[in-house]
C-alpha cells in the first residue's frame, strides 16, 4: 500500500514484473468535524447524486449540504468527529497488496481514490503516475454497481487520469454482486454472526435476518440503475451458502437522506414488522464492505434503540467485511480475473444491460478505458 504522495523516486520494477496499480474506489468520509460541510457539498453537487438541471445544482446542492450538516455532525461526533472509512480502506489495500504480491507476474500496489473526500481522484491519479504504473485496475469496494457510487467514481477517475496525464491501460471493474468467492466469504461472516446470535438468544424466539443495503431514490432505479437488482442477487447467493434451510430473511434499505420516495421496504419498517411478529433480528449490512457511519451509528445506535423501543425481542448485527481474510482473498481473485479478462464477472442477465457508462457490458464488466479495448466475451 502506497501513500498517495510519494516523496522519493520509486525504483524500477524488475523487467518481468508489470507494475499494476489497483485503485480502490470508495465514497470517503470527513476526517475532522470541519470537513463535514465540504464533504457534503462535494456529495450533493455530484450530478450522479443530485439529478437536477446543471444550473440549479451548485446552489441546491449547497443548500441540501447545509441542512444535512447538523445531523451528519451529530452522527460523526459518536465516532470521534470523523469517519473511519479511510483507515479501514487503507487496511484493506495493504492486505490485498500483500496477497497480490505473492503472484510472480506483477508488482502490485494499492491506492485509494475516494469520491467526496481526500484522497480524491486527482491526488491518487498523480500518485499512480508518479509510481510508474504500467497497468491500472479500478476496483470499487461496492459489491453492487450504482450510477451513484461506482459509476460516479469511474467518471471522476477518467477525468482525473486525463488531467494527470496518466496513460497506462486502465480496466474498470463494475461489480461483484454474485462473484462466488465474495458470496462465500460474506456467507461465512453472516453464519458466524447467526450462530453467535442464536447462542445468546432464548431458543423459543425466532430470528429473522434483515439484509440491510443503502437505499436509493426510486427514480434512479426506474432510470435503469441495476443496484437494487444486484443487491437482491447478492442476498440470494449469500443465503444459498448459509446452509440454513427455511431461513426467515428479507432485503431492506437504510440511510434515506432526501424527501423523495426511496426504494422499499425500509429497514425501519422491517424493524416494526419484526416487533409485530415478535421475532429477533440479525441485521446484515450487504452493500458496504467496511464499517462507517451508516453501520456504526445508524445500525448500531439508531436502529438498535428503535428496535428496543418497538419491543423487538433481540437485535444483533453482522460485521462489514473490512479486512476479513476471506473477503481480501475474494478481492484478489477478482483482480486476477479482471487482469485475465477471460471470465464473466457480471451476471446482469437477459435483455437488460448493465448501464455503467463504459459500454454495453451485458455479462462483461470490463473495458479498457484508455485504449477502448473490450474484455473478451465468453462463448
Ligand atoms: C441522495 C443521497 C445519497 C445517495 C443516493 C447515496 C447512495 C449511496 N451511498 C452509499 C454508501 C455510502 N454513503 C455514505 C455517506 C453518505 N451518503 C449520503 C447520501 C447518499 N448516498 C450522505 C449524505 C452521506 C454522508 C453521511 C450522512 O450525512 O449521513 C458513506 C460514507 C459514510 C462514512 O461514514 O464515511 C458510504 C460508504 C451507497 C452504497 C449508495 C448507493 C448504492
Ligand atoms: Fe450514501
Ligand atoms: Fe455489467
Amino acid at each position: 500500500m502506497q501513500s498517495n504522495a510519494p516523496t522519493v523516486p520509486f525504483p524500477a520494477a524488475p523487467a518481468s514484473r508489470k507494475r499494476l496499480a489497483v485503485v480502490l474506489l470508495n465514497l470517503g468520509g470527513p476526517d475532522k468535524p470541519e470537513s463535514i460541510r465540504p464533504f457534503l457539498v462535494n456529495l450533493f453537487t455530484d450530478p450522479a447524486i443530485l439529478r437536477v438541471p446543471g444550473f440549479i445544482r451548485p446552489l441546491l446542492g449547497r443548500l441540501i449540504a447545509y441542512r444535512r450538516t447538523k445531523p451528519a455532525t451529530e452522527n460523526y461526533a459518536i465516532l470521534g468527529g470523523k469517519s473511519p472509512l479511510l483507515e479501514l480502506t487503507i487496511a484493506q489495500g495493504e492486505a490485498l497488496e500483500a496477497v497480490l504480491n505473492t503472484d510472480g507476474d506483477v508488482e502490485a500496489k494499492c491506492f485509494v481514490a475516494m469520491r467526496y473526500w481526500h484522497p480524491m481522484s486527482d491526488e491518487t491519479a498523480a500518485a499512480v503516475k508518479a509510481w510508474g504504473a504500467e497497468e491500472v485496475l479500478l476496483l470499487p469496494l461496492y459489491p453492487q454497481f450504482s450510477t451513484t457510487t461506482t459509476g460516479s467514481s469511474a467518471i471522476a477517475w477518467e477525468k482525473a487520469a486525463k488531467r494527470a496525464g496518466l496513460v497506462a491501460p486502465t480496466t474498470t471493474l463494475c461489480c461483484f454482486h454474485s462473484f462466488p468467492d465474495f458470496s462465500a466469504a460474506t456467507a461465512r461472516q453472516v453464519r458466524e454472526a447467526w450462530d453467535k446470535a442464536r447462542a445468546e438468544l432464548d431458543p423459543a424466539i425466532p430470528l429473522r435476518v434483515l439484509f440491510s443495503a443503502h437505499g436509493l431514490p426510486e427514480t434512479i432505479v426506474e432510470a435503469g440503475d441495476p443496484y437494487q437488482w444486484q443487491v437482491e442477487q447478492t442476498v440470494e447467493r449469500v443465503v444459498e451458502r448459509l446452509d440454513l434451510p427455511g431461513l426467515d430473511h428479507v432485503v431492506c434499505y437504510q440511510s434515506r437522506v432526501t424527501p423523495q420516495k426511496w426504494i422499499s421496504p425500509s429497514t425501519e419498517v422491517e424493524l416494526e414488522r419484526a416487533a409485530h411478529d415478535k421475532v429477533a433480528v440479525l441485521v446484515v449490512p450487504i452493500a458496504f464492505t467496511a464499517e462507517h457511519s451508516e453501520t456504526l451509528v445508524e445500525l448500531d445506535v439508531e436502529y438498535r434503540e428503535e428496535a428496543e423501543k418497538l419491543g423487538v425481542p433481540g437485535y444483533f448485527r453482522a460485521p462489514a467485511q473490512n479486512s476479513d481474510p476471506g473477503f481480501i482473498a475474494a478481492l484478489a481473485a477478482l483482480v486476477r480475473h479482471a487482469r485475465r479478462q477471460d471470465r464473466p464477472l457480471c451476471s446482469f442477465a437477459g435483455p437488460r444491460q448493465c448501464p455503467n457508462r463504459f459500454g454495453d457490458c451485458s455479462h462483461v464488466l470490463l473495458r479498457n478505458v484508455n485504449t477502448g479495448g473490450r474484455a473478451k466475451v465468453p462463448a
